[in-house]
């Protein structure tokens, strides 16, 4: 049994509010997971029954060679389809790759005070913050899950207020990897038909997010996510996930004989990154490339980490279909909007399935 003082409200202080974390959590010796933890039966997560997304990685370093458009179609169909793709040969060095999943493991494994020092309030700059669950004011039942998460301003920001456990190697990860984001946000506004030039993908991908996300051992993961369904806000995110597993797509059409509806499991392939198509994309394309709702899920013999980067347009961003696909497609999907008012939106509700994009809606 949880310690009696974690019932109710202190339980939410302890976890949330003094910034102790699922992880404070666990270390005081939990038997089952209180009831705040307990999902509804229609969001638990039935790990027996998951179909596995076993589609090689795409390589990447083909671009450069005379595979290029078959590759090009290869990264298109993925991103109609299910919107979840994994890439080889992206440019991210893999021992950057190994030193980002030990520095997660670092950051977390520390004493509750030292990550609390960046939560919200706490924080010596806006741009780092640490919590737990997504917005768990707003939820009925919390995620099983604490993070770190650092906006991108300039180098010299960084390397002043990110954690030093993880600031060099996570802007080693962002650099490298926004030279792949480019490549492939190339190959996908391009197949649309469209020519965007350096400075309007600029004002796509203005804010970069890196998280690291940790989520504990769990007496109960029958019973329980470590993050509930939900498409990412921005463009496209990066995501590198270590070697548990657990990540599961909805499918959004029959493919490959897999039906529409089911949770398919994207599995963790050793050097390789995860490529998700984002609600913005989702928009912009007019409906063609697929935000995937996706979830994780928890388990009850290691630790899982992953480290996403999302990218993001600016705040000040007027997001809308591209008019050359409205005009191909005769009917604009989505509406035009500034997207500081999508992402207040977005973070203002618990995840509620792709209802994010209802906001974006053309009614
Ligand atoms: O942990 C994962 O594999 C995915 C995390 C995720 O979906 C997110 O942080 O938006
Ligand atoms: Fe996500």
């Amino acid at each position: 049994m949880a310690p009696s003082f974690l019932d109710g409200n202190s339980l939410f202080n302890f976890v949330v509010r003094d910034g102790n974390g699922v992880k404070g959590m666990v270390d005081l010796g939990l038997s089952e997971v209180p009831e705040k933890y307990v999902q509804p039966p229609k969001e638990r997560i039935d790990k027996l029954n998951a179909i596995i997304h076993d589609n090689p990685p795409i390589d990447l370093s083909k671009l450069d060679g005379p595979d290029h458009d078959l590759v090009v179609d290869e990264i298109a169909r993925a991103a109609e389809t299910l919107g979840f793709f994994q890439v080889a040969n992206h440019g991210v060095p893999v021992d950057v790759l190994e030193s980002l999943k030990d520095a997660a493991n670092h950051f977390f494994g520390q004493p509750p005070e030292k990550k609390a020092a960046y939560r919200v309030g706490a924080s010596p700059s806006p741009s780092v913050k640490y919590g737990t669950s997504f917005v768990p004011e707003k939820e009925k039942a919390l995620e099983w899950k604490d993070y770190i998460s650092m906006l991108y301003t300039t180098d010299a920001e960084a390397h002043e207020y990110w954690p030093k456990e993880c600031k060099d190697v996570a802007l080693e990860y962002l650099r490298t990897s926004m030279k792949m984001v480019r490549k492939l946000l190339k190959v996908l506004i391009g197949k649309l038909g469209v020519t965007l030039d350096d400075s309007n993908i600029d004002g796509l991908i203005g804010l970069k997010i890196v998280n690291m996300n940790f989520y504990p051992t769990c007496p109960n993961p029958e019973l329980t996510v470590g993050v509930g369904r939900h498409s990412d806000m921005g463009v496209l995110t990066v995501l590198l996930q270590d070697g548990i597993g657990g990540l599961y797509v909805k499918m959004e059409e029959e493919i490959d004989g897999k039906r529409k509806g089911d949770w398919v499991e994207i599995p963790p392939v050793a050097g390789a990154l995860v490529i998700n198509v984002g609600d913005t994309l989702q928009i912009l394309s007019n409906g063609r490339y697929k935000s995937a709702e996706h979830r994780v899920r928890t388990t009850s013999t290691k630790s899982r980490v992953s480290i996403p980067i999302f990218t993001i347009p600016k705040p000040t961003e007027k997001i809308g279909p591209l008019p050359q696909v409205v005009e191909g497609d005769g009917v604009a999907r989505y509406r035009e909007f500034v997207f500081q008012e999508y992402m207040n939106n977005f973070f203002s509700n618990a995840h509620d399935g792709k209802k994010s994009l209802d906001f974006a809606k053309n009614i």
